[in-house]
């Protein structure tokens, strides 16, 4: 068996250090994602599942556990090789796109590239090829203020993709479209997901999105349950 993709062990996280408004918001949470697997994170509002997503993605450090991805050991690591990693081996999706304005879908997803050293012509061969995987390569040279909001999320999956991570993170990525829209585009992340054979995990409030996943977690008082 290879090394889970990611694999969460005793994380703990808390806010305001020995204020009386110390909220401990993970208290344990253990949770390894094997390679190809999509695991659903459901969790009432609140309840610290961005917390998670950020931990998971080295944005924001644990208290206490570990943390490791791609069978790395991250804890300990200092900012740049943490940025190393994040780089290399995760992608990011949110709700909203966050994608830079002032530049093109294509140019959104080749900048990403240019920063990991790719060259512009690989960077903008792969950047279409990903934008017509999920429908939108017609919509290369707009920018995302000319674009549904459907488009523009695709694009954002695209862009997450954009360095063949080995780890999706996605924190309610279809969460600001209408049922409709985001039951297609949640659609083509998910094959956009088993075409590439990355893990994810994708965290949602929708039961019916998070029944397409392989399987689902629930983060209850701090702890992943299995949901
Ligand atoms: N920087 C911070 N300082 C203090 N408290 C924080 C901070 N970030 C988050 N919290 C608190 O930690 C708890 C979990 O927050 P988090 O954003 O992880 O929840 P969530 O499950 O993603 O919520 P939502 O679904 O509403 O986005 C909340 O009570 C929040 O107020």
């Amino acid at each position: 068996m290879s090394d889970p993709v990611l694999s969460l062990s005793g994380v703990t996280k808390a806010y305001n250090h020995g204020q009386p408004s110390e909220i401990a918001v993970l208290r344990g949470v253990d949770l390894d994602v094997a390679a190809g697997e999509v695991v659903a994170l459901v969790a009432p509002s609140g309840a610290g599942k961005s917390t998670l997503l950020h931990i998971a993605g080295l944005l924001d450090t644990a208290d206490a556990g570990s943390v490791r991805i791609a069978g790395r050991e991250t804890t300990g690591l200092g900012d740049r090789a943490r940025t190393r990693i994040r780089r290399r081996d995760v992608g990011f999706v949110y709700q909203f796109h966050h994608l830079l304005p002032e530049f093109s879908a294509l140019e959104n997803i080749v900048l990403p590239q240019l920063a990991n050293g790719i060259s512009q012509s690989a960077a903008r061969a792969r950047a279409m090829e990903l934008l017509s995987s999920v429908g939108v390569g017609e919509r290369a040279d707009h920018r995302p203020a000319a674009m549904s909001g459907g488009e523009q999320q695709r694009v954002a999956f695209c862009r997450a993709l954009a360095n063949a991570p080995r780890l999706l993170l996605a924190d309610e990525p279809t969460g600001n479209l209408d049922p409709d829209t985001s039951d297609q585009v949640f659609g083509r992340l998910l094959a956009l997901v088993r075409d590439t054979g990355l893990s994810a995990l994708i965290a949602t409030h929708n039961l019916d999105l998070a029944a397409r996943m392989d399987r689902r977690v629930r983060l209850d008082a701090g702890v992943l349950v299995p949901a």
